[in-house]
């Protein structure tokens, strides 16, 4: 029998396969056809998910695992940051570690064990890199800029202003007032970006924030291959860097960020080495259920047996006690 796990990270939901444990590990084609019947929201199991993380061997020397990242309709990311840290917590119990790396489609990246965020709340740190911001990154073409940041760009949405970061999946960022983080111009970009467009060939992550204070801002995000989430740990990530970027004087280098989402609320920590930044994604790695199956009825996508051996963790009514002592913001 094989185990599943569904977890969430800010309630950014998601099924953990940990493909080291089959005897036959399912293909590519197998795993596409997993992930859209498993996530589906009205079919799949558990209400469904927004992806499937998929744990393998290392692919590179030094690392403890591999992550792959299958969103709901399918496509392959290249990072996931509110998965990598529940797929942290998971290698860090399997193999008993507390500070290791993970390989990810374009990096290895550190992950460590954190103090709970709230009793009942297990929390990992995470490295979110390689950044980068050349449009041949992201990619985007025919707005006639190389670089997005801070930018009005009319074709995308008349009267907001744009920066465009690559983590090293792709993010598209505006800082919004109130009225426009809860008005129609997000679910209108994200869905328009990620059709074909002459913008972004490869569809792209929107993300809205909205600035608090000092070190403190709300994102909301439109994700590629998904649609609304209630948190993007690589779009909060970027945001934060954009922030520091483009309005110096409400974000700090070097000290934590606090980042409310629809799901609850993260940390970020921006660094710079040289000339590269990176960001340290820290939040909660929460295991809601555990699924007993059959191997052969991963590869048969049999949702009946997927159903049969549920066990539900207590880390739910954890987790909603944590969102409940966060402050009000009216938002
Ligand atoms: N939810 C993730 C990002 C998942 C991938 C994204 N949809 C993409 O296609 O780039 C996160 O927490 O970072």
């Amino acid at each position: 029998m094989v185990q599943l796990l569904r977890v969430h990270g800010s309630q950014n939901a998601f099924f953990i396969l940990d493909q080291t444990q089959l005897i036959n590990p399912l293909t590519d084609k197998e795993l596409v056809s997993f992930t859209k019947k498993i996530t589906d929201a009205q079919n799949g199991v558990l209400g469904g998910a927004d992806g499937v993380l998929v744990v393998n061997h290392p692919t590179r020397p030094g690392s403890t695992a591999q992550m792959r990242v299958i969103n709901a309709d399918g496509s392959e990311a290249s990072m996931c940051g509110n998965g990598l840290r529940t797929v942290a917590r998971y290698v860090a119990e399997r193999d008993n570690l507390t500070d290791f790396k993970v390989d990810t489609m374009n990096a290895s990246l550190r992950v460590r064990q954190h103090e709970d965020l709230a009793p009942g709340v297990p929390a990992f740190a995470v490295e979110i890199s390689p950044v980068k911001f050349d449009r041949t990154a992201l990619p985007f073409d025919n707005l006639g800029h190389e670089r997005l940041l801070d930018t009005l760009v009319p074709e995308l949405y008349p009267s907001l202003r744009f920066s465009a970061l690559a983590v090293p999946n792709p993010h598209l960022i505006s800082f919004v007032s109130m009225e426009e983080l809860n008005g129609p111009a997000l679910e209108e970009l994200g869905t328009r970006l990620n059709s074909d467009n002459p913008y972004f060939s490869d569809g792209v992550n929107v993300n809205f924030g909205h600035i608090l204070g000092h070190n403190k801002l709300f994102v909301k995000t439109f994700e590629r291959g998904v649609g609304f989430t209630n948190a993007c740990g690589t779009g909060m990530s970027a945001t934060s860097l954009a922030l520091a970027l483009t309005h110096p004087d409400t974000a700090s280098f070097n000290k934590p960020i606090s980042v409310y989402n629809p799901g609850g609320m993260v940390k970020t920590i921006l660094h710079r080495d040289n000339y590269n930044y990176w960001i340290e994604l820290i939040g909660n790695a929460t295991f809601t259920h555990t699924l007993t199956v059959d191997e052969a009825a991963l590869h048969a996508v049999n949702l009946a047996d997927l159903r049969k051996n549920i066990v539900e963790s207590n880390e739910s009514q954890a987790y909603q006690t944590f969102v409940d002592s966060l402050p009000s913001l009216s938002i």
